[in-house]
Protein backbone atom coordinates (compact mmCIF):
# COMPACT_ATOMS: atom_id res chain seq x y z
CA UNK A 1 0.00 0.00 0.00
CA UNK A 2 1.21 3.22 -1.29
CA UNK A 3 1.17 6.76 0.33
CA UNK A 4 -1.33 7.81 -1.56
CA UNK A 5 -3.66 4.91 -0.17
CA UNK A 6 -3.48 6.94 3.29
CA UNK A 7 -3.70 10.16 1.53
CA UNK A 8 -6.97 12.38 2.16
CA UNK A 9 -9.42 13.43 -0.80
CA UNK A 10 -8.09 16.93 -0.39
CA UNK A 11 -4.60 15.78 -0.81
CA UNK A 12 -5.61 13.63 -3.67
CA UNK A 13 -7.55 16.83 -5.17
CA UNK A 14 -4.31 19.18 -4.32
CA UNK A 15 -1.89 16.14 -6.36
CA UNK A 16 -4.70 16.22 -9.00
CA UNK A 17 -4.64 19.56 -9.55
CA UNK A 18 -0.95 20.70 -9.82
CA UNK A 19 -0.91 17.45 -12.38
CA UNK A 20 -3.75 18.26 -14.41
CA UNK A 21 -3.62 19.49 -18.23
CA UNK A 22 -6.88 21.59 -18.34
CA UNK A 23 -8.85 20.38 -21.46
CA UNK A 24 -10.74 22.03 -24.00
CA UNK A 25 -10.99 19.84 -27.04
CA UNK A 26 -14.54 20.25 -27.84
CA UNK A 27 -15.38 20.62 -31.56
CA UNK A 28 -17.51 23.94 -31.22
CA UNK A 29 -15.13 25.83 -28.53
CA UNK A 30 -14.69 29.43 -29.20
CA UNK A 31 -11.79 31.72 -28.85
CA UNK A 32 -13.31 33.44 -25.94
CA UNK A 33 -13.93 30.11 -24.09
CA UNK A 34 -10.03 28.66 -24.52
CA UNK A 35 -9.03 32.45 -23.01
CA UNK A 36 -11.46 31.96 -20.02
CA UNK A 37 -9.91 28.38 -20.10
CA UNK A 38 -6.12 29.49 -19.42
CA UNK A 39 -7.26 32.30 -17.20
CA UNK A 40 -8.47 29.26 -15.12
CA UNK A 41 -5.85 27.50 -15.50
CA UNK A 42 -3.12 30.35 -14.31
CA UNK A 43 -5.77 31.08 -11.42
CA UNK A 44 -5.85 27.27 -9.63
CA UNK A 45 -2.59 26.54 -10.67
CA UNK A 46 -2.90 23.37 -13.35
CA UNK A 47 -0.07 21.62 -14.77
CA UNK A 48 -0.73 22.89 -18.36
CA UNK A 49 -3.83 23.47 -20.36
CA UNK A 50 -4.48 21.90 -23.88
CA UNK A 51 -6.62 23.21 -26.26
CA UNK A 52 -6.61 23.25 -30.62
CA UNK A 53 -4.13 24.15 -32.46
CA UNK A 54 -5.71 27.29 -33.65
CA UNK A 55 -5.84 28.82 -30.39
CA UNK A 56 -2.16 27.84 -29.15
CA UNK A 57 -0.89 31.45 -30.13
CA UNK A 58 -4.08 33.37 -28.47
CA UNK A 59 -3.78 31.05 -24.84
CA UNK A 60 0.03 30.98 -24.95
CA UNK A 61 -0.20 35.06 -24.80
CA UNK A 62 -2.40 34.94 -21.59
CA UNK A 63 -0.45 32.35 -20.33
CA UNK A 64 3.09 34.31 -20.88
CA UNK A 65 4.13 35.30 -17.41
CA UNK A 66 2.54 31.91 -15.79
CA UNK A 67 3.82 28.45 -14.93
CA UNK A 68 1.23 27.44 -17.01
CA UNK A 69 2.35 25.07 -20.03
CA UNK A 70 0.42 25.35 -23.05
CA UNK A 71 -0.02 22.08 -24.54
CA UNK A 72 -1.57 21.15 -28.32
CA UNK A 73 -2.81 18.56 -30.39
CA UNK A 74 -1.64 17.15 -33.82
CA UNK A 75 -2.68 13.86 -35.61
CA UNK A 76 -5.64 13.85 -33.51
CA UNK A 77 -8.32 12.64 -33.25
CA UNK A 78 -7.94 9.87 -36.31
CA UNK A 79 -4.05 9.32 -35.60
CA UNK A 80 -4.46 9.09 -39.69
CA UNK A 81 -3.29 12.64 -41.05
CA UNK A 82 -0.38 12.81 -43.95
CA UNK A 83 2.84 13.16 -42.41
CA UNK A 84 4.19 16.33 -44.11
CA UNK A 85 0.24 18.33 -42.71
CA UNK A 86 1.17 16.58 -39.19
CA UNK A 87 4.81 17.93 -39.31
CA UNK A 88 3.81 20.91 -40.45
CA UNK A 89 0.83 21.90 -37.61
CA UNK A 90 4.03 20.66 -35.34
CA UNK A 91 6.07 23.70 -36.43
CA UNK A 92 3.16 26.00 -36.33
CA UNK A 93 2.43 25.18 -32.85
CA UNK A 94 5.94 25.16 -31.18
CA UNK A 95 6.47 29.06 -32.96
CA UNK A 96 3.06 29.81 -31.65
CA UNK A 97 4.13 29.30 -28.54
CA UNK A 98 3.50 25.66 -27.41
CA UNK A 99 5.45 23.87 -25.02
CA UNK A 100 3.69 20.52 -25.96
CA UNK A 101 2.85 18.29 -28.71
CA UNK A 102 0.18 15.65 -27.76
CA UNK A 103 0.25 13.48 -30.96
CA UNK A 104 -1.99 10.45 -32.10
CA UNK A 105 -0.08 7.34 -32.67
CA UNK A 106 -1.29 5.99 -36.01
CA UNK A 107 -2.93 3.67 -34.13
CA UNK A 108 -5.07 2.02 -37.20
CA UNK A 109 -1.18 1.62 -39.08
CA UNK A 110 -0.25 -0.16 -36.23
CA UNK A 111 -3.14 -2.28 -35.41
CA UNK A 112 -2.59 -3.23 -39.40
CA UNK A 113 0.73 -4.45 -39.02
CA UNK A 114 2.35 -1.02 -40.84
CA UNK A 115 4.74 -0.36 -37.60
CA UNK A 116 6.96 1.66 -39.63
CA UNK A 117 4.59 4.10 -40.82
CA UNK A 118 3.71 4.82 -37.45
CA UNK A 119 7.04 4.84 -36.33
CA UNK A 120 7.66 7.72 -38.69
CA UNK A 121 5.33 9.90 -37.90
CA UNK A 122 6.43 9.76 -34.10
CA UNK A 123 9.78 10.56 -35.29
CA UNK A 124 8.73 13.45 -37.27
CA UNK A 125 6.95 14.64 -35.22
CA UNK A 126 9.90 14.29 -31.93
CA UNK A 127 12.31 15.62 -34.87
CA UNK A 128 9.69 18.96 -35.32
CA UNK A 129 9.04 19.17 -31.28
CA UNK A 130 12.51 20.48 -30.69
CA UNK A 131 13.65 20.66 -27.18
CA UNK A 132 9.43 20.45 -26.44
CA UNK A 133 7.79 17.36 -24.55
CA UNK A 134 5.98 15.11 -26.81
CA UNK A 135 2.75 13.40 -25.68
CA UNK A 136 2.06 10.20 -27.52
CA UNK A 137 -1.98 9.38 -27.09
CA UNK A 138 -1.92 5.41 -27.74
CA UNK A 139 -6.00 5.46 -28.27
CA UNK A 140 -5.71 2.57 -25.88
CA UNK A 141 -9.13 2.34 -25.90
CA UNK A 142 -9.40 1.11 -29.69
CA UNK A 143 -5.76 -1.34 -29.23
CA UNK A 144 -7.93 -3.37 -26.69
CA UNK A 145 -5.56 -6.08 -25.39
CA UNK A 146 -3.35 -5.12 -22.92
CA UNK A 147 -0.27 -6.88 -25.23
CA UNK A 148 -1.53 -4.67 -28.14
CA UNK A 149 -1.09 -1.40 -25.45
CA UNK A 150 2.26 -2.55 -24.13
CA UNK A 151 3.17 -2.46 -27.76
CA UNK A 152 2.47 0.70 -28.52
CA UNK A 153 2.97 1.84 -25.38
CA UNK A 154 7.13 0.57 -26.36
CA UNK A 155 6.74 1.93 -30.04
CA UNK A 156 6.06 5.06 -28.34
CA UNK A 157 8.64 5.25 -25.81
CA UNK A 158 11.40 4.00 -28.76
CA UNK A 159 10.13 6.79 -30.43
CA UNK A 160 11.22 9.85 -28.32
CA UNK A 161 7.77 10.09 -26.03
CA UNK A 162 8.10 12.09 -23.23
CA UNK A 163 4.76 10.93 -21.94
CA UNK A 164 2.44 7.82 -22.78
CA UNK A 165 -1.34 9.17 -22.90
CA UNK A 166 -3.95 6.65 -22.85
CA UNK A 167 -6.70 8.81 -25.08
CA UNK A 168 -7.53 11.50 -27.20
CA UNK A 169 -11.44 11.43 -25.26
CA UNK A 170 -13.18 10.61 -29.07
CA UNK A 171 -13.20 7.32 -28.97
CA UNK A 172 -15.85 4.77 -27.43
CA UNK A 173 -13.68 3.83 -24.46
CA UNK A 174 -11.35 6.33 -22.76
CA UNK A 175 -8.91 5.74 -19.92
CA UNK A 176 -9.39 2.64 -18.20
CA UNK A 177 -7.50 1.16 -15.17
CA UNK A 178 -7.09 -1.62 -17.14
CA UNK A 179 -4.97 0.64 -19.63
CA UNK A 180 -3.09 2.57 -17.47
CA UNK A 181 -1.55 -0.28 -15.74
CA UNK A 182 -0.56 -2.01 -19.16
CA UNK A 183 1.48 1.41 -19.93
CA UNK A 184 2.89 2.03 -16.52
CA UNK A 185 4.16 -1.86 -16.22
CA UNK A 186 6.11 -0.44 -19.36
CA UNK A 187 7.65 2.83 -18.21
CA UNK A 188 8.75 0.63 -14.91
CA UNK A 189 10.39 -1.54 -17.12
CA UNK A 190 12.48 0.92 -18.58
CA UNK A 191 14.75 1.37 -14.97
CA UNK A 192 16.91 4.02 -14.22
CA UNK A 193 19.08 3.42 -17.34
CA UNK A 194 17.34 5.87 -19.31
CA UNK A 195 15.01 9.64 -18.94
CA UNK A 196 11.83 8.63 -17.13
CA UNK A 197 8.76 8.75 -19.44
CA UNK A 198 5.83 9.92 -17.65
CA UNK A 199 1.96 9.09 -17.98
CA UNK A 200 -0.80 10.79 -18.99
CA UNK A 201 -4.61 9.19 -18.25
CA UNK A 202 -7.31 11.14 -20.15
CA UNK A 203 -10.37 10.70 -21.39
CA UNK A 204 -13.76 10.18 -19.54
CA UNK A 205 -11.88 11.70 -16.19
CA UNK A 206 -14.46 13.72 -14.20
CA UNK A 207 -14.01 12.98 -10.47
CA UNK A 208 -11.25 13.13 -7.34
CA UNK A 209 -12.22 9.56 -6.90
CA UNK A 210 -11.09 8.74 -10.28
CA UNK A 211 -7.83 10.76 -9.73
CA UNK A 212 -7.08 8.99 -7.01
CA UNK A 213 -7.43 5.75 -8.69
CA UNK A 214 -4.58 6.45 -11.00
CA UNK A 215 -2.74 8.49 -8.64
CA UNK A 216 -2.63 5.00 -6.37
CA UNK A 217 -1.96 2.74 -9.77
CA UNK A 218 1.17 4.97 -10.47
CA UNK A 219 2.47 5.63 -7.08
CA UNK A 220 2.38 1.19 -6.96
CA UNK A 221 3.89 0.78 -9.95
CA UNK A 222 6.18 3.37 -10.29
CA UNK A 223 7.18 3.86 -6.07
CA UNK A 224 6.04 6.20 -4.14
CA UNK A 225 6.91 10.10 -5.15
CA UNK A 226 6.70 9.66 -8.89
CA UNK A 227 3.26 10.91 -8.98
CA UNK A 228 4.12 14.70 -10.39
CA UNK A 229 3.58 16.51 -12.93
CA UNK A 230 7.26 16.05 -14.59
CA UNK A 231 6.10 12.39 -15.20
CA UNK A 232 2.02 12.40 -14.36
CA UNK A 233 -0.51 14.35 -15.88
CA UNK A 234 -4.32 13.87 -16.05
CA UNK A 235 -5.73 15.23 -19.36
CA UNK A 236 -9.32 16.18 -18.59
CA UNK A 237 -12.56 19.00 -19.36
CA UNK A 238 -14.34 18.40 -16.43
CA UNK A 239 -11.62 17.27 -13.29
CA UNK A 240 -11.43 20.78 -12.17
CA UNK A 241 -14.73 21.44 -10.94
CA UNK A 242 -15.17 18.04 -8.51
CA UNK A 243 -10.94 18.96 -7.80
CA UNK A 244 -12.06 22.53 -6.63
CA UNK A 245 -15.57 21.38 -5.08
CA UNK A 246 -13.29 19.05 -2.62
CA UNK A 247 -10.64 21.96 -1.86
CA UNK A 248 -14.10 24.28 -1.57
CA UNK A 249 -12.67 26.85 -4.22
CA UNK A 250 -15.19 28.78 -5.26
CA UNK A 251 -14.21 29.68 -8.76
CA UNK A 252 -14.39 33.18 -9.76
CA UNK A 253 -15.02 32.59 -13.67
CA UNK A 254 -17.99 34.56 -14.64
CA UNK A 255 -16.99 34.52 -18.48
CA UNK A 256 -20.44 34.57 -20.54
CA UNK A 257 -20.23 31.39 -23.04
CA UNK A 258 -19.76 33.14 -26.99
CA UNK A 259 -20.86 31.87 -30.22
CA UNK A 260 -17.49 33.54 -32.32
CA UNK A 261 -15.05 31.37 -33.39
CA UNK A 262 -11.66 32.40 -33.86
O1 LIG B 1 -6.89 14.72 -23.86
C1 LIG B 1 -7.85 14.81 -23.13
C2 LIG B 1 -9.21 14.42 -23.47
O2 LIG B 1 -9.56 14.91 -24.74
C3 LIG B 1 -10.15 14.95 -22.44
O3 LIG B 1 -11.28 14.14 -22.39
P1 LIG B 1 -12.51 14.50 -21.47
O4 LIG B 1 -13.22 15.65 -22.14
O5 LIG B 1 -13.33 13.26 -21.43
O6 LIG B 1 -12.03 14.91 -20.11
Amino acid sequence: MTDAAHRTDREIAELALACLDLTDLGESTTLEANLALAERAARHGTAAVCVWPRFVRPVAEVLAQSPVRVATVVNFPSGDEPVGEVVAMTEQAIADGADEIDVVLPYRALLAGDREAAAAVLDAVRDAADDNDVKVIIESGELVDADVIRDAAELAVAHGAQFVKTSTGKTPVSATPEAAAAILGVLASLGDAVEPVGFKASGGIRTVADARTYIELAEDTMGEGWVSPTTFRFGASGLLDDILRVLEIEDTDESAPSTSAY
